[in-house]
């Protein structure tokens, strides 16, 4: 069952403009970034209660995704991990594919395989952790 609710656009002018290419284009356009694949994650505001939608790099391994709360390696996590924290529930879109998934965060062996998936996918994750202090937090959607 899809997450239903109003839409709240980002903030950012250059995440809201993705946002609305890669939704209007029926995910065939805006579904990049630097050449490098990008999905739409779709949480529910952990406060507003509102449906927020985050550009964020494509991590798939098998059918299951990863999504990587970098943030270019910020000291704070991004608002939408605390989204996912407070309810797991998410849609992910991947160019025309959109489908209902759970998020888990993941530690230990678990997230070391993902984050390797996710440095390959996305190189500049690895120069992000160095960056910070901040455990970088990831989480596997499975879907629903
Ligand atoms: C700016 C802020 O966004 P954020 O959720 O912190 O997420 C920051 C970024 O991660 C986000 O912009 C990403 O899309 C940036 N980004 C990536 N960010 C990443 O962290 N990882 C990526 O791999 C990534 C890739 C990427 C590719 C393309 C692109 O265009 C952007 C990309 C935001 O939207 N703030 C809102 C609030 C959003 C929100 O969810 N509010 C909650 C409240 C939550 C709370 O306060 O607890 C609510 O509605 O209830 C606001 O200030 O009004």
């Amino acid at each position: 069952m899809p997450l239903e609710g109003e839409y709240e656009p980002s903030p950012e002018q250059w995440v809201r403009d993705q946002v609305e290419q890669y939704e209007s284009s029926g995910g065939t356009e805006g579904t990049t970034l630097r050449g490098m694949p990008v999905v739409v994650l779709t949480t529910r505001g952990a406060k507003s209660g509102k449906l927020r939608k985050t550009p964020l790099m494509r991590v798939e391994h098998e059918g299951r995704y990863a999504v990587v709360a970098s943030q270019g390696g910020a000291p704070k996590h991004p608002v939408w991990y605390h989204n996912l924290k407070a309810d797991p529930r998410a849609e992910l879109q991947d160019g025309p594919l959109r489908q209902d998934m759970t998020a888990r965060e993941v530690t230990g062996e678990e997230k070391a395989r993902w984050w390797e998936r996710a440095v390959a996918a996305y190189p500049d994750y690895a120069d992000y952790q160095k960056k910070t202090d901040r455990e970088i937090p990831v989480f596997v959607l499975e879907r629903v």
